[in-house]
């Protein structure tokens, strides 16, 4: 698929989106349609640009030029309908840390306007899903690296989002959590929803997803299901470093003084 191509039934459609910081581009001028019902990974190294644009995508961030609709919602114009319909874990997740997890499910659930029995019921039903019943009247702030992960998670599914966006969810989360996760995300994607994750480890995308776009400085190099962006490629990392210009690089030969016998 070209870029730009129009996907039937995209949940996210993106044009022309630009992003500076100064003299720094970040992102520079993407078009793109998310489809709807998959498990979509956006790939790319560090500082490609993929925070940044999620952050435009979800409205945390303003961009200078370009357009993002959600179910058909533009999300500078109408943010109250995107927001309805999304649901957000974003990198560097601040949390109300002096909140217990379930009191933070049960604040977030009313912020979204659910009432409070359903709360309730669903907080219980995360917690418990999430492996998080026994730390749930533990304060936030208690809370390590991968129940943070957890709690935002069950946040940002608790009135069961359209599309949910998700920064390197598995990043500082152990095996099992990751598992646990993986099992929650597969069987919301299941029931019709989208989510797009970002992550830079390229066996966790070509194991979850069924729909990749890869990006690199700040565009994106190759988009569409993984099968046809992996190709010929062995493996979804062999094909991203051939996308990305990487293939055959040796650092090596320029740190010929490390572990040698010179200090
Ligand atoms: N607030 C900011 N101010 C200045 N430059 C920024 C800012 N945010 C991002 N950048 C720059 O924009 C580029 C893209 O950064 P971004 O965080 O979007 O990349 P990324 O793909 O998410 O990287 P990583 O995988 O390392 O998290 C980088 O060069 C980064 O230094």
């Amino acid at each position: 698929m070209t870029e730009g191509t129009q996907a039937d039934g995209a949940a996210v459609r993106v044009r022309g989106l630009w992003k500076r910081f100064g003299e720094q581009v970040a992102v520079a001028g993407i078009d793109l349609d998310l489809p709807a019902g998959k498990f979509i990974g956006l790939v790319g190294p560090n500082g490609a640009g993929k925070t940044t644009t999620l952050s435009m995508v979800t409205g945390l961030l303003r961009p200078d030029q370009g357009t993002v609709e959600i179910a058909g919602h533009d999300v500078w114009r109408d943010p109250v309908a995107v927001k309805a319909r999304i649901g957000v874990l974003p990198e560097g997740l601040r949390l109300f840390e002096r909140l217990s997890g379930r009191e933070l499910l049960a604040y977030s659930g009313r912020l979204r306007g659910l009432p409070g029995a359903e709360v309730d019921k669903r907080a219980t039903q995360l917690l418990d899903v999430l492996d998080l019943a026994g730390a749930q009247h533990k304060l936030v702030v208690d809370y390590s690296t991968g129940m943070r992960k957890k709690i935002g998670l069950a946040a940002a599914l608790l009135h069961n989002p359209e599309v949910l966006f998700l920064d390197e969810p598995f990043e500082g989360v152990d095996p099992v959590s990751a598992q646990t996760i993986r099992g929650v995300l597969e069987r919301y994607t299941a029931s019709g929803a989208t989510v797009v994750f970002s992550s830079h480890v390229m066996e966790l995308v070509e194991s979850l997803c069924d729909w990749v776009a890869v990006m690199a400085a700040g565009r994106i190099r190759a988009h569409g299901p993984l099968a046809e962006v992996r190709g010929d490629a062995p493996s979804l990392q062999r094909a991203f470093l051939e996308l990305v210009g990487a293939d055959g690089r040796d650092a090596s030969s320029d740190l010929d003084w490390l572990g040698g016998g010179a200090r």
